[in-house]
């Protein structure tokens, strides 16, 4: 009996964590000679009943399914499945900041959780070494040492809410490491503290409070100012700028905003004008920011646009400390520039006792309450524990930071094609030979489908995958295959080729090309002189269908030998011949000739790893010019 095995989603898969047990029904298996195979065939013989801690890196992904041939006529159905189950077999989740009840019970049926909350650097950095998936809000700061720290294993990290500044996401990336966040469940919750700063700011409701806590009764001290018919500018209209926004157009005041990013009719829509930042500035009697730390936001108010502010402004902030100056506010508001502030965030969480700012009188703060409601915590767990699981089982993100957002609807239609571009990745860098070095590669995508409904970046990421993996020990994986390829001076180039006809299919061929490069197979070289394969996808199957300049058609299942022979009869008859003699199983033949007698290229799909003197056979028949053999 013979069996491969097969990799279920494993170009896809974010998870390069092989399954824990294995569990066997009806047979024990002698496995076939791939290298991952091997490994199994060694441990079974051990312990047929289960395999721990398989850590082939050629067996990535978290399930595999073992199955025989059946289009073989002596072989028999399925005999071996392959789950993960048992506790040692779960993913673990550090949940390192508090997180709602819901969710941590929605990771619990998937994984091992550990709550561990108020960790000091160096214990995040050792237990990360253990944990496939973080979760955080924003006290946590996941530096570049926490994925060093994990050593390749954590796949995820997911930030229960919106602000990804505490992530280093550039460190993330380059560790092949998800980061997904929780972006919508804590929208309202923000947006609800922000007007509940803006009034209580106008009212001096926080001041009065402690004054009359202090025993005092002092009505004319905290006189505030009306809210009706005053401007207020959003900085930053984003999800939570526009529900602030709404609810400030419901208080009656004039809303104007400024966000480069931000479609003019959105702001139409409810009433809002878009104005440039200097008009925002110097119009508003109050301004509420609302957009992200990024470089470009940081310290975006400082001396020099406080100067540019109505005299008397007042400024809420629930987005983040650091878009602020705070130096330079303490200053604008003695000035008496900035007559009130309302602060939730501030640059360093939680802010020295001492803080000038903070216990300014005419400001008021709250200790980053923002998606403090008891139903934003409950949304973001669920968020985000569906985010961290669905990753942790290799799904693409619909909330990825770092990656490609994938709907499922498209990446189940892309499915065959993922797999067909990382086969041609590994394929065209397999015929590359005498050291010359893959730097540009030329992707061509022909299709009938226009540009903007095809996604390419999953594709792209699996050819850069097929390329970089057979050459070296990187992981490549979604998340850092742009990056790697950076690294590695790989140069991608993608092209479209428009065909007519109905679009119902996303593609109809790939083709990959290796620029500047010899061949270990000159056929492979097209006649401008690059590495060329061209792959399709037939009845669901990916199939390779040109080298060179040679059509050939065989399906990208197992391995292939690829050979050049003067085209005459009884070629294929000797290569299978050879090929049976020693048990060597063939899947597939196909045969692409120039002209008829001339020269032809024959694919051979094998399910096996012909030996070095079964090779040396076949190099060694008359008639066969050259010939190679690729591991898919
Ligand atoms: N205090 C708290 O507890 C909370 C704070 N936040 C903060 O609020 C921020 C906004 O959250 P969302 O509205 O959900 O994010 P979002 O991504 O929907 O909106 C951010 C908006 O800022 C805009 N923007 C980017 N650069 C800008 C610039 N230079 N000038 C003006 N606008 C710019 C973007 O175009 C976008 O429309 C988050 O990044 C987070 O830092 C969010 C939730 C809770
Ligand atoms: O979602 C955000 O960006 C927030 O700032 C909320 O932070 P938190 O999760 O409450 O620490």
């Amino acid at each position: 009996m013979d069996l491969w095995y097969t990799t279920e989603l494993r170009s896809l898969s974010l998870c390069n964590q092989p399954p824990t047990s294995l569990h066997l029904h009806h047979y024990t298996v002698t496995m076939s000679s791939t290298a991952a195979a091997v490994t199994y065939s060694a441990k079974l013989a051990v312990n047929p009943l289960r395999i721990s801690s398989l850590s082939s890196r050629s067996v990535l992904p978290s399930a595999i399914s073992v199955r025989s041939r059946r289009d073989i006529p002596h072989k028999r159905l399925i005999l071996v499945t392959c789950t993960t189950t048992g506790d040692g077999a779960k993913p673990t989740v550090l949940v390192a900041e508090k997180l709602g009840e819901a969710g941590v019970q929605l990771l619990e049926k998937f994984a091992n959780v550990d709550c561990s909350y108020n960790l000091t650097p160096e214990e995040l950095n050792t237990k990360i070494s253990l944990c496939d998936a973080l979760i955080v809000r924003s006290a946590t700061k996941v530096g570049r040492e926490v994925f060093e720290s994990s050593r390749g294993r954590l796949k995820v990290v997911g930030r229960a809410g919106v602000g990804i500044d505490n992530v280093d996401l550039s460190a993330a990336t380059e560790f092949g490491c998800l980061v997904v966040n929780a972006p919508t469940a804590n929208t309202i919750a923000a947006a609800e503290h922000g007007i509940a700063l803006l009034a209580a700011m106008a009212r001096n409701v926080a001041q009065a409070d402690a004054s009359v806590k202090a025993g005092e009764w002092k009505r004319n001290k905290y006189v505030g100012v009306s809210l009706v018919g005053k401007t207020l500018a959003v900085m930053g209209f984003g999800k939570v700028g526009s529900e602030v926004a709404r609810r400030a157009k419901g208080l009656g005041m004039r809303v104007i905003a400024h966000d480069p990013y931000a479609p003019a009719d959105r702001a139409h829509a409810i009433g809002v004008d878009l104005v440039s930042f200097d008009e925002a500035l110097s119009t508003a009697d109050f301004i509420s920011l609302h957009m992200p730390l990024t470089p470009a936001t940081s310290k975006m108010l400082n001396d020099e646009t406080f100067a540019k502010m109505k005299k008397g402004v007042r400024i809420v902030n629930v987005a983040r400390g650091g878009v602020i100056d705070e130096d330079a506010l303490v200053r604008a508001l003695d000035a008496g520039i900035v007559a009130q502030a309302a602060l939730d965030v501030f640059t360093k969480e939680p802010p020295a006792k001492d803080s000038k700012l903070v216990q300014h009188e005419r400001v008021t703060v709250t200790p980053h309450l923002g998606a403090s409601t008891m139903e934003a915590q409950e949304g973001v767990a669920l968020e985000i524990a569906e985010a961290v699981v669905g990753a942790l089982n290799g799904e693409l993100a619909s909330t990825a930071v770092n990656a490609p957002m994938v709907s499922a609807e498209v990446l189940a239609e892309l499915k065959p094609y993922v797999v067909l571009a990382e086969q041609l990745g590994r394929l065209a860098v397999q015929l590359v030979g005498g050291g010359s070095g893959v730097k540009n590669v030329k992707v061509t995508y022909a299709s009938a489908r226009a540009t903007d409904d095809l996604d390419t970046r999953l594709l792209r990421a699996m050819i850069t995958k097929g390329i970089i993996e057979p050459i070296s020990d990187v992981y490549v994986n979604l998340v850092n295959a742009d990056y790697t390829a950076k690294q590695r001076g790989l140069r991608i180039s993608e092209e479209r080729v428009l065909l007519d006809g109905s679009p119902e299919s996303p593609l109809d061929t790939i083709t990959v090309q290796l620029c500047n490069v010899e061949s270990k197979f000159a056929s492979a070289l097209s006649e401008s002189g690059e590495v060329k394969v061209e792959g399709r996808v037939k009845d669901g199957v990916p199939h390779l269908t040109k080298v060179g300049s040679f059509e050939v058609d065989v399906s990208l299942e197992g391995s292939i030998i690829l050979c050049r022979q003067v085209d005459q009869p009884g070629m294929i008859g000797t290569v299978g011949s050879i090929l049976g003699e020693s048990n060597v199983n063939v899947s597939f033949m196909s045969v692409g000739r120039i002209a008829p007698r001339k020269q032809a290229v024959m694919a051979i799909g094998v399910d096996d790893m012909p030996s070095k003197e079964t090779l040396k056979k076949i190099g060694e028949i008359p008639a066969v010019e050259e010939f190679v053999f690729l591991k898919l």
